[in-house]
């Protein structure tokens, strides 16, 4: 193979985000608080999220400047626009979801909208939502005209920032209109208080942090007046784990008057019934998918490697620097590595920090508290280079220029799930890469239904023999109680996968036992008695596991870590 020099001198290399929004960017009222996360940070004897090595010789930046769409222009399809909303609008050209929805939206229709990835859905709703805003008597301020919906924290203030910028109307006597963000992690009375104190036509939330605030904040008058309702990622809010809330929310808003916007890249066949919850009965269903379309761009080269459940981590690193060594020459090295859990996001992103990388490194999941997760977001988004590890707080939605390359590491939970991960390179008609990088024994996913539709090449990575040194001794840096948690976090999230694998329980604990031994404690142990990191009987009980063989089930919680050798 050959070797790529992964230098790790410290220099500052972050350039500031030339973001479209960032032009228009006005003060946007993100209610973050102050007050501390709920949940400690992920291990407060690690150095900072930010500190980061750079690379010796700076990669060349790619521009970041959007494409132009060779769509029709946003006034041939809705003459009219507000001219003033038009101005604080980066593009004049309409991609196809915004063009197919636009005239429904601006009529009052419910809609329910399917696009692919990065094709400009959030504008696709914020535009008419706020031209009908414009459109009529300037609302009391106690009142919130549209509320838009996210999964996940860091979406949701992506969406505020694009409402904020598309807000800027002066032609409408300046920044009279305000947005406001509410999400989890934060303090909630800081919520409650711009709320009560400021303006909030537009309200972009999280739906936990929403109940909160209608159960304990007593919001919900707030919504008497609502107009527009839009589910971002709506088959993410419908589904199991969301519905509940949602159902929750949406019998809280008046029905009268009110129009309801569900997007997504991905809308399961059942959606449809689901979304009887939040939609009128005569809605309207746009997709810009065709019949025989595949859900990912025909543009993005997508590759998988199947190595054995061993060398897993080993073919992420060569898989790295092989994605390095392309991108040399044209630059632009800035690449997301998905991971199935929180847990392993952050021992990876320690592991990879005391290889040699010629990059900063970041990880992002929700064991970190909220003001560390939006500084590595703003972080990452403003870097030229880098590479962020990341479980799936990322994969839907985040919308970072320059994604050279995704690399899924591990079984998705689900199809769609890698389609939403895949989708976050080769945005708005930009290039991007993406590789999957697979155990052995979850290979069965490259078979499923919809997988298997997909352009997807099988590749060989270069031999991993040189990845093992470096990785036995990066990994001896990582706490044994951080690889106890990584060990519990796997055989949870493999145990929902049981079925596919064909597995029984003994055949979890085995394959979750040659992690801990063969990844976490890379081989140090291989020799000799060797034990899994101590479950406790109550974890045990939890997963369904007791009883199992080749488990060390243990009363009390595992000892403090022993503090690993000094990090870099
Ligand atoms: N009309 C347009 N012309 C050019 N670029 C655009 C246009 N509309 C949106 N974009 C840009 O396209 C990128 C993707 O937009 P957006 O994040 O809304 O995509 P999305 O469809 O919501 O993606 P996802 O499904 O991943 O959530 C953004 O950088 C956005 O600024």
């Amino acid at each position: 193979m050959a070797s790529i020099r992964w230098c790790s001198t410290l220099s500052s290399s972050l350039r500031s985000y030339r973001g479209i929004m960032a032009a228009e960017k006005v003060a946007l009222s993100v209610s973050q608080g102050s007050a501390g996360p709920k949940r400690s940070r992920y291990r407060p004897h690690r150095r900072p999220a930010s500190t980061q090595t750079a690379p010796k010789e700076p990669l060349p930046a790619r521009s970041t400047t959007p494409k132009p769409v060779d769509g029709p222009s946003f006034t041939d399809i809705a003459p009219g626009l507000d001219p003033a909303l038009l101005k604080n609008l980066p593009f004049q050209t309409c991609t196809e979801v915004q063009a197919a929805t636009l005239p429904a939206i601006l009529n009052g229709d419910d809609v329910l909208a399917q696009a692919k990835t990065g094709t400009g859905k959030t504008v696709a709703f914020l535009l008419p939502s706020i031209q009908r805003l414009l459109s009529s008597p300037m609302p009391s301020p106690q009142h919130t005209t549209i509320l838009a919906i996210s999964p996940t924290r860091e979406l949701a203030q992506q969406i505020a920032v694009t409402a904020d910028g598309l807000l800027n109307v002066g032609a409408h006597g300046g920044n009279r209109y305000r947005v406001q963000c509410v999400v989890g992690g934060t303090n909630m009375r800081t919520d409650l208080k711009q709320l009560q104190s400021q303006r909030c036509d537009v309200l972009v939330a999280t739906p936990g942090r929403l109940i909160d605030l209608l159960d304990n904040g007593g919001i919900q008058p707030r919504f008497a007046q609502l107009k527009t309702l839009v589910l971002d990622e709506a088959d993410r809010l419908l589904d199991q784990g969301f519905r509940r809330e949602l159902a929750k929310i949406i019998s809280m808003l008046p029905s009268n008057g009110r129009q309801t916007l569900l997007f997504s890249a991905t809308l399961p066949k059942e959606v449809e019934n689901i979304a009887s919850i939040a939609l009128k009965k005569e809605h309207k269903f746009i997709s810009t998918l065709k019949e025989e379309d595949v859900n990912v761009h025909q543009h993005v080269r997508q590759e998988s490697v199947v190595v054995p459940g061993n060398d897993i981590v080993a073919a992420t690193y060569v898989a790295l620097q092989r994605e390095y060594s392309l991108r040399k020459e044209r630059g632009g090295f800035k690449v997301m590595v998905f991971l199935p859990t929180a847990r392993s996001a952050a021992i990876y992103r320690d592991v990879f920090l005391n290889l040699e990388m010629p990059c900063p490194v970041w990880e992002i999941h929700s064991r970190m508290s909220q003001p560390a997760r939006a500084k590595a977001t703003e972080e990452f988004r403003q870097a030229s280079t880098g590479v962020l590890f990341s479980s799936d707080v990322t994969a839907r939605g985040i919308d970072v220029k320059g994604i050279s390359a995704v690399i899924q590491v591990g079984l998705p939970s689900s199809a769609d799930q890698y389609i939403h991960r895949l989708g976050r390179t080769a945005r708005a008609g930009a290039e991007g890469h993406g590789v999957i990088v697979l155990g052995d024994f979850e290979s069965h996913f490259l078979t499923e239904r919809t997988i298997k539709t997909l352009p997807i090449q099988p590749i060989t990575l270069p031999p991993l023999d040189s990845a093992h040194g470096a990785l036995q001794m990066a990994f001896r840096s990582v706490s044994d109680d951080d690889k106890a948690k990584a060990y519990s976090a796997w055989l949870g999230y493999y145990r929902g996968s049981m079925k596919a694998m064909k597995w029984k329980a003994v055949d979890l604990v085995q394959a979750g036992n040659a992690f801990a031994r063969h990844t976490l404690h890379y081989g140090e142990d291989a020799v000799g008695d060797w034990k899994p990191p101590g479950l406790l009987a109550k974890t045990v009980g939890m997963m369904g596991l007791r009883g199992t063989p080749g488990l060390n089930v243990v009363k009390e919680p595992p000892r403090e870590p022993r503090p690993g050798p000094k990090q870099m």
